[in-house]
C-alpha cells in the first residue's frame, strides 16, 4: 500500500506532518514517498506538477495533498504561466468524484457559527463533481475585443454522462445512509445545469428508493445557515460544490475540520483537507490538522477498504477532542489550546 505525499504550500507541510505521524502511529505497513507539488514543485522543477511528482503520484495506491497556493503563480506573465498543479493532477489522475462531509463532533457544537441546536447531529455529504464545469470548459482565457477592451471567458460544460457518472456516485452513498439526495443545481437559468436536473431526475429511476429533490443553489446557501439538517446527501457541480463546502466547514466549527476523499471510477484517490495553504496562519504552528488527519482516515476507509483503522483514526480525533484539544480555529473557553503539532501527538496518543 504505498501512498505518495504531497505537502505542497503554505501550511500544507504543517499539517501533511501531522497525517503521516497518525498513518505511521497505526503500524500497518504503509509506505511513504513525499513529492513537491504547487509552488513548491514550481521552486523544485519549474512547474507546480512536476513529472516525477504526477509520476509518483500515479504508480501509488493513494495520494495524500496538503494545499497548494499562494506563490508568484499570479505575477508570472499569463503566457509564461504553467497549468494549475491541483486542477491538472485532479484530471490526469480522473479524480471526478470528490465528497466532503460536513460532520459535527458534538464537543464542536458551541465553535460552530450557528447555535447548538440548529447544527447538532449534523452529518452532511456534499457530493461535489470535480473535472467538469466552469473550471474545465472552453473556451476560456482573457482577450481584446475590437474596441481595445478586454473581455474573460469562462464556459460552464457538463454532458450527459459526466452527470450520469457523479450521480451515481451520490445515490450510491444514498443508499448506505439516508437515501436521500438534495441536487444542487441553478436550472432556473443555467442550460448546464437543467440538463444535470433532467439527468438526475432520470438517473433516480434506478433507485426508487432514494428520494431526489433538487434546489438551487442560491436557496441551498441559505437553507445550509438556516436548517443544515434537512440535508443528507448533496450533489452538485464543480464550481457550486467548491463554495457550498467552504460554507458547511463552519457549521462543524472550522474550515480546518473539512475533510476530503477525491476519488477515480475505482476509488484510486487524492486525500486533502478542503481548505487551502492559509498563508496568513503558514509557518506559525496554528493551524488545524484535523481535516487533514480525517482525510488520512477517508483514505483507508475508500481506497484501501480499511474501515477498521479508518474507524480507528475518527475515533481517535473524537477522543482527542472530548479530552479538550483545540487548535486556535475552533478554540472556545475553558479548552486547551494547542498547536498544530501538539494536536497531531494528541490525536496519535489518542489512538
Ligand atoms: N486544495 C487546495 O490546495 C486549496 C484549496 C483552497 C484554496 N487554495 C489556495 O490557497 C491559497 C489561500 O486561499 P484562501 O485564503 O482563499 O483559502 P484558505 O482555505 O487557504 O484560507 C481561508 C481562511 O481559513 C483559514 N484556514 C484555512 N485552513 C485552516 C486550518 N487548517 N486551520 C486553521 N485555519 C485555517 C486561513 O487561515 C484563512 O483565514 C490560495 O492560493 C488558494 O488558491 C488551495
Ligand atoms: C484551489 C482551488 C483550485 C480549489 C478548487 O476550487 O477546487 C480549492 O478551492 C478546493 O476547494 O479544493
Ligand atoms: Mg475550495
Amino acid at each position: 500500500m504505498k501512498i505518495a505525499v504531497l505537502p505542497g504550500d503554505g501550511i500544507g507541510p504543517e499539517i501533511v506532518a501531522q497525517a503521516v505521524k497518525v498513518l505511521k502511529a497505526l503500524n500497518i505497513g504503509l509506505e511513504m514517498e513525499e513529492a513537491p507539488i504547487g509552488g513548491a514543485g514550481y521552486e523544485a522543477a519549474g512547474d507546480p506538477l512536476p513529472e516525477a511528482t504526477l509520476k509518483l503520484a500515479k504508480e501509488a495506491d493513494a495520494v495524500l495533498l496538503g494545499a497548494v497556493g499562494d506563490w508568484k503563480y499570479d505575477t508570472l506573465p499569463r503566457d509564461k504561466r504553467p497549468e494549475r498543479g491541483l486542477l491538472r493532477i485532479r484530471k490526469e489522475l480522473s479524480l471526478f468524484a470528490n465528497l466532503r462531509p460536513a460532520l459535527l463532533y458534538p464537543e464542536l457544537a458551541s465553535a460552530s457559527t450557528l447555535k447548538p441546536e440548529v447544527v447538532s447531529g449534523l452529518d452532511i455529504m456534499i457530493v461535489r463533481e470535480l473535472t467538469g464545469d466552469i473550471y474545465f470548459g472552453q473556451p476560456r482565457g482573457i482577450s481584446t475585443l475590437e474596441n481595445g477592451e478586454r473581455e474573460g471567458i469562462n464556459t460552464m460544460r457538463y454532458n450527459e454522462s459526466e452527470i450520469k457518472r457523479i450521480g451515481r456516485v451520490a445515490f450510491e452513498i444514498a443508499m448506505k445512509r439516508n437515501k436521500k439526495v438534495c441536487s444542487v443545481d441553478k436550472a432556473n437559468v443555467l442550460e448546464t445545469t437543467e440538463l444535470w436536473r433532467q439527468v438526475m431526475i432520470e438517473l433516480s429511476k434506478e433507485y426508487p428508493e432514494v428520494e431526489l429533490s433538487h434546489m438551487y443553489v442560491d436557496n441551498a446557501a441559505m437553507q445550509l445557515v438556516r436548517a443544515p439538517k434537512q440535508f443528507d446527501v448533496m450533489v452538485t457541480g464543480n464550481i457550486f460544490g467548491d463554495i457550498l463546502s467552504d460554507e458547511a466547514s463552519m457549521l462543524t466549527g472550522s474550515i480546518g475540520m473539512l475533510p476530503s476523499a477525491s476519488l477515480d471510477a475505482n476509488n484510486k484517490g487524492m486525500y486533502e483537507p478542503s481548505h487551502g495553504s492559509a498563508p496568513d496562519i503558514a509557518g506559525k504552528d496554528v493551524a488545524n490538522p484535523l481535516a487533514t488527519i480525517l482525510s488520512a482516515a477517508m483514505m483507508l476507509r475508500y481506497t484501501f477498504n480499511d474501515e477498521a483503522n479508518a474507524t480507528r483514526i475518527e475515533d481517535a480525533v473524537k477522543k482527542a477532542l472530548a479530552q479538550g484539544y483545540r487548535t486556535a480555529d475552533i478554540y472556545t473557553d475553558g479548552c486547551n489550546k494547542v498547536g498544530c503539532n501538539a494536536m497531531g501527538d494528541a490525536v496519535v496518543a489518542a489512538l
